[in-house]
C-alpha cells in the first residue's frame, strides 16, 4: 500500500501538537488500560471495549479480552511457504530462505486492547500491509494465529470470514477505494447496503456519519468534486458507517499534503475520544505514529522489534535501528510532564504551621513550599521569608501568608507546552494529577535536560547553587581590605 518510502531522519509531516484537550482525550484511554487488568480471559460483556473501558474507568478491576490478538504470525509468499516457515522457526533468517519466497511476516506476535490506537510502524516493504491484511483475513497466515475479541479467524471458511470483515471490523485505504460513480453518500451507505439495510435507513446512517467528519452538506456529490482530504474523510465515514468495534487503516493519511494530513491525524484523535473504537493504524511515518499511538509496534523486515508506548520507544529504545528512528522525533512533543517530573521536596499540608513550613525548605534547600490541602490538592505556597516574619511573629498557622499557587500544569501535557508556564512559575513548575493532586515538579533544568538525546541517562544534574548572601561577601571583602590594603582597582575590573 504505502509505496512513499521515508527516510526515518526526514519526517514527512511538519510536527504541531493536538490540542491539548485532544491528546488528554487520547491519554485517557492509555489511563483506563493501565488501570485495568488484561487477561486472556473472555469477554465479561458481548461488547467489551465500551463496557469494559466504562467498569475500569470507574475502578473497578475487570478482565479485558484484547480485541485483536496474534500470536506467532507468519506469512511468506512463494511456492512452499510453510517449508520456508519451518526453516523460520528453526532459526533460519530472511535472508536465508530469500531463495524459497519472501517472508514478509515472520512470527509476530502482540495484542491490540479495546479502545486502543496500536500503530504498526516500519519502513517500506517490512511487512506492515501484510500484516494489517492478515488481521482482517484478507490474507491467510501462512503460520500461527489471529484472534478477533476471543474468537481465532484463521482458517475458518470464506462465509464466516466475510461475515466477520463485514460486521466487525471496517477498513480504511491510503487511496479511499470510494465508487468513482456513487455519490459520497452512497458511498458511506456501501457497507449497510452489503448487510441488507433499507434504503432510507442506511441513507439516513450516512448523513449522521458524514455530519461526524466534518462533510454535512456534501452527500449529494460525487468524490470526484472532493479534494483528497475531504474525500479520505469519506473512506474513514464509510468506515464508521459500518459501527464496526475495530477500525484498520493502512497508511490512511499518506497520500494527503502534510497540512491535511496533520489535521486529519487531529480529527482522528477528537473522534476516537468519543468512539473509543479499537484501531490499527498502520503508517511509515514515526511523528504520525508517535501522535496517534497509544502503543506503537516497530517492524523490520518482517518482525516487529518492539512495542511500547510513545514514550518507550522514545526514551528507551529496544535497539539500534530502533534508536536511530527515534533520533530526530521531536521530544518536546512526545514526552510528558508525567515522564520527566520529580518528587516535590518542599510540601506542607494547609493545617500545618510556618515552624513546620521553616524546617521543610531549610532541609529542602528550598525557598518556597507547595501548600497542599488534605487531598493533596495544590492550594498555594508558603516563601522562607513569610514564614520567617510569621515565626518571629509568634503565629501557629499559615494563616494570612499562603499565596496563590502558580499556575500548574496536567500530568498529561507534551513538554512543548511547558515552557512558558515554567518561565513564569516562582517556583519548579508543578504538576497535577487526573484529580488534581499535586504529583511532582519540573524545575527548569530538569526541563531542558529532558530535551536533549542523553535525557534517559539518569543522575544527579549540574545546578549552579545559590549566590552566597551580601552579608557574607561584604564580610569576606572588609577582612580582605584589612589584611592587604584596600584594593586599588577598578582597572583591574573586566567591563
Ligand atoms: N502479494 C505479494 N506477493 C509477493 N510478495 C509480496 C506480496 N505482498 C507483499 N510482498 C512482499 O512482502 C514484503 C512486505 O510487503 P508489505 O507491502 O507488507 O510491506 P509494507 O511495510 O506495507 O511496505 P509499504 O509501506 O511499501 O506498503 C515486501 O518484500 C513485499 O515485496
Amino acid at each position: 500500500m504505502g509505496r512513499n518510502p521515508t527516510s526515518p531522519r526526514s519526517p514527512a509531516t511538519p510536527q504541531r501538537l493536538a490540542p491539548a484537550s485532544v491528546r488528554s482525550a487520547a491519554r485517557s484511554r492509555s489511563d483506563i488500560a493501565s488501570r485495568c487488568v488484561v487477561t486472556d480471559a473472555p469477554p465479561v460483556a458481548a461488547h467489551p471495549g465500551a463496557t469494559d473501558a466504562a467498569a475500569c474507568a470507574a475502578g473497578d478491576i475487570v478482565t479485558i479480552s484484547p480485541a485483536i490478538e496474534a500470536k506467532g504470525l507468519y506469512k511468506v509468499f512463494g511456492k512452499h511457504p510453510r517449508s520456508v516457515v519451518e526453516r523460520l522457526r528453526a532459526g533460519a533468517t530472511r535472508e536465508d530462505v530469500a531463495d524459497a519466497g519472501t517472508a514478509a511476516v515472520v512470527d509476530a506476535t502482540f495484542s491490540v486492547q479495546p479502545g486502543e490506537i496500536f500503530v504498526v510502524m516500519g519502513l517500506s516493504g517490512s511487512g506492515k500491509s501484510t500484516l494489517i491484511r492478515m488481521l482482517n483475513g484478507l490474507h491467510d497466515a501462512t503460520g500461527g494465529e489471529v484472534l478477533v475479541q476471543g474468537d481465532t479467524i484463521t482458517g475458518i471458511p470464506d462465509a464466516r470470514l466475510r461475515r466477520i470483515r463485514r460486521d466487525g471490523i471496517a477498513m480504511v485505504f491510503q487511496h479511499f477505494a470510494l465508487l468513482p460513480h456513487r455519490t459520497v453518500a452512497a458511498n458511506v451507505a456501501y457497507p449497510l447496503e452489503l448487510r441488507g439495510v433499507p434504503k432510507a435507513e442506511r441513507l439516513a446512517k450516512a448523513e449522521e456519519v458524514l455530519a461526524l467528519v466534518g462533510l454535512d452538506g456534501w452527500g449529494a456529490r460525487l468524490p470526484s468534486e472532493l479534494s483528497g482530504g475531504m474525500q479520505q474523510r469519506v473512506g474513514i465515514a464509510r468506515a464508521l458507517a459500518a459501527d464496526t468495534e475495530i477500525l484498520l487503516m493502512d497508511e490512511a493519511f499518506s497520500a494527503l499534503d502534510p497540512l491535511i494530513r496533520r489535521e486529519m491525524q487531529e480529527q482522528l484523535l477528537e473522534l476516537q475520544a468519543r468512539l473509543r473504537k479499537t484501531i490499527v493504524f498502520i503508517t511509515h511515518d514515526l511523528n504520525e505514529a508517535m501522535f496517534l499511538g497509544d502503543r506503537i509496534a516497530v517492524m523490520r523486515d518482517g518482525r516487529i522489534v518492539q512495542v511500547g508506548s510513545p514514550e518507550d520507544i522514545l526514551t528507551d529504545p529496544a535497539n539500534d535501528y530502533v534508536e536511530q528512528f527515534v533520533q530526530d522525533v521531536d521530544r518536546a512533543r512526545v514526552l510528558t510532564a508525567a515522564n520527566v517530573m520529580e518528587r516535590p521536596r518542599s510540601v506542607v499540608a494547609e493545617s500545618a504551621g510556618p515552624r513546620t513550613a521553616l524546617r521543610q525548605m531549610r532541609d529542602a534547600g528550598a525557598s518556597a513550599a507547595y501548600v497542599v490541602d488534605r487531598e493533596r490538592t495544590l492550594v498555594g505556597i508558603v516563601t522562607d521569608r513569610d514564614a520567617v516574619a510569621h515565626v518571629r511573629q509568634g503565629a501557629t498557622t499559615l494563616a494570612g501568608i499562603v499565596r496563590p499557587a502558580p499556575a500548574s500544569v496536567a500530568h498529561d501535557e507534551v513538554l512543548v507546552n511547558l515552557f512558558v508556564p515554567s518561565a513564569e512559575s516562582p517556583l519548579p513548575l508543578a504538576v497535577t494529577d487526573g484529580d488534581g493532586r499535586l504529583a511532582g515538579i519540573i524545575p527548569r533544568v530538569t526541563l531542558l535536560a529532558a530535551l536533549g538525546p542523553a535525557a534517559n541517562a539518569t543522575g544527579p544534574l549540574m545546578v549552579l547553587p545559590q549566590p552566597v548572601s551580601h552579608d557574607l561577601i561584604d564580610e569576606v571583602l572588609a577582612d580582605a581590605d584589612d589584611a592587604h590594603g584596600p584594593l586599588v582597582a577598578d582597572a583591574e575590573e573586566v567591563r
